[in-house]
């Protein structure tokens, strides 16, 4: 991995991405990159979707309650404006945010800031989310991470949801969502649109 041939301190301008399914880790890795940058004394900052009330208003939170502070922002501009003198910039959640997204990451790794972005790489429907497919366009580094299919234990690639609902924003944990391979995912799909054709037949 590219930390451990570079040091953490005076790096160039980059952005990391760090992308994946529920549960693959996302967060915890930014997390840890963070506090390395707090060790070698970088000035950090870190950026979450206000939108994302999950398990606290104001910190990122992991599933296994690891936590880091961080400011919510409700649109990509606002980093710019509070990023001015920081050394490194975590955003976590990415998916949740505008398109401009990906031009603020750009101006911020341009000008000597190193980016970490975090986020959701597909969608319920396995379908690119947000401007996460731009930023690993243009990343300097991706980091696909996976959790464990919960069904037959091998590497998960997507987020099932568990509940009706067709929106794409729809916060949730184990309830609403499980990460299933691709196999699992095809299956669990193929069941549902089933129950659903016999159900319209019986209305
Ligand atoms: N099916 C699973 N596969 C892998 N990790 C899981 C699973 N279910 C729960 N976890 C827990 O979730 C943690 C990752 O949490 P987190 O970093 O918040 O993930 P993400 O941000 O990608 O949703 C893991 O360390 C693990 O303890
Ligand atoms: C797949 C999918 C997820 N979400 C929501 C559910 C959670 O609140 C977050 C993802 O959090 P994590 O840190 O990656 O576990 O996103 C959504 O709104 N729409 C979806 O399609
Ligand atoms: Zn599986």
């Amino acid at each position: 991995m590219t930390e451990y041939l570079i040091g953490e301190t005076h790096r160039p301008g980059r952005i990391e991405v760090v992308c994946g399914s529920m549960f693959s880790g996302k967060t915890e890795e930014l997390i840890r990159r963070m506090k390395r940058a707090k060790f070698a004394k970088q000035k950090v900052e870190i950026f979450k979707p206000s939108l994302d009330t999950r398990y606290s208003e104001e910190d990122v939170v992991s599933h296994d309650k690891n936590t880091i502070r961080s400011t919510p922002i409700d649109s990509s501009g606002a980093i710019l404006l509070l990023a001015s003198d920081i050394d490194v910039v975590g955003i976590d959640e990415a998916q949740f945010f505008d398109d401009g997204l990906v031009e603020v990451c750009n101006q911020l790794a341009n000008n000597g800031v190193r980016v970490i972005v975090a986020g959701l790489d597909m969608d319920y429907k396995g379908i690119p989310f947000g401007p996460i497919p731009a930023l690993c366009a243009i990343a300097d580094e991706v980091t696909k991470v996976h959790a464990i299919c919960v069904k037959c234990g091998a590497l998960a690639y997507v987020s099932h949801r568990l509940i009706h609902n067709d929106k794409r924003v729809l916060l949730g944990e184990k309830d609403e969502y499980e990460p299933l391979c691709r196999e699992c995912y095809q299956r669990s799909i193929d069941i549902e649109m089933k129950a659903e054709a016999a159900e319209n037949l019986k209305l």
